[in-house]
């Protein structure tokens, strides 16, 4: 099986790296074309991919493409691929924000090709991705799941109903950033009493990563977050004065406007 790539940025290197690292497909069998030809380069030579000199060589040479470029030119890049898929068929598989299956069927001219939506995230980069996977009709579930497979070695997959998407873009799409900017505002939080900031951020980012994991392994007990939340605030004690302050500051309500503004945006992102 090859792979190919169009767009060689952020999530086709963290997508690629991974499916290579695990042995899905060897580098040999990655084909990558990207505009910043120096991207490709760098990250062909990295795993031992081959750099192809356009989107069509890609699609042509390929059975699985998974089109890795901003969901603003994905339109054009589409348009431009429809003859060259119609005639080989491969696997198309979109990471874009936004774009519905039926958005990149109308742009493919109608095609009846197997298109397969997925939403990574970031963390894929270190093998701990999360990934929404949807088909389309002409996708049968073999092609779904070499598409699972793939996703899967650079992290977990979960099969949505496309109608879900925008939001689960917000909480794991988007959501590695918010976690991001919390684990950085608990750092700084940390500077302001005192602490270096790299020794406060590794304490925090630990926190929140044995936090995930409690929050995983208590839900099988039926524990809820909220049920978390109260085992750490001790009557009268430091943790419900903190959060007084915080939910007075607006602190979970910001977090789902966050949400809902990720939501709206998707879905202007698919016009
Ligand atoms: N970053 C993230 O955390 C996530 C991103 N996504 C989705 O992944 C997709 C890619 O995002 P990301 O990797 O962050 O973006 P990047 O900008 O890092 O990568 C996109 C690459 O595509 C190149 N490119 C632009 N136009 C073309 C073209 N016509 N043909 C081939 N290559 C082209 C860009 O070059 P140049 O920079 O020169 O334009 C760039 O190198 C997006 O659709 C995004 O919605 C999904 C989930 C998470
Ligand atoms: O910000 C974005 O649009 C992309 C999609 C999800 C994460 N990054």
């Amino acid at each position: 099986m090859t792979i190919g790539f169009v767009g060689a940025g952020t999530m086709a290197g963290a997508i690629v790296r991974g499916i290579t690292g695990a042995g899905v497909v060897p580098g040999g069998d990655v084909l990558l074309y990207d505009v910043a030809t120096d991207a490709a380069r760098r990250l062909a030579d990295d795993v031992g991919a081959t750099v192809a000199r356009s989107a069509e060589e890609v699609v042509r040479g390929s059975d699985v493409v998974v089109l890795a470029v901003k969901p603003q030119v994905l339109p054009a890049v589409l348009t431009d691929l429809a003859g060259a898929v119609t005639e080989r068929r491969p696997v198309l598989v979109s990471i874009a924000a936004g774009i519905t299956l039926a958005a990149l069927e109308e742009h493919l001219g109608g095609a009846d090709v197997p298109v397969v939506r997925v939403m990574p995230n970031v963390n894929a980069m270190i093998g701990a991705g999360m990934a929404a996977v949807s088909g389309n009709a002409a996708a049968s579930a073999a092609d779904v799941a070499r598409v699972v497979e793939m996703f899967d070695a650079v992290g977990g997959t979960v099969e949505i109903a496309e109608k879900d998407f925008a939001t689960y873009t917000a909480i794991a799409g988007s959501s590695p950033a918010f976690v991001f900017t919390f684990v950085d505002a608990l750092a700084r939080g940390a500077v302001r009493g005192g602490m270096p900031k790299a020794l406060a951020t590794r304490i925090a980012a630990q926190a929140v990563l044995g936090s995930a994991r409690m929050v995983l392994e208590r839900a099988e007990a039926g524990v809820s977050p909220a049920d978390l939340v109260d085992m750490v605030c001790s009557p009268g004690g430091t943790t419900i004065a903190g959060i007084v302050e915080m939910e007075e500051a607006g602190f979970s309500p910001a977090v789902v406007r966050g949400v809902q503004a990720v939501i709206d945006r998707d879905r202007e992102l698919g016009g």
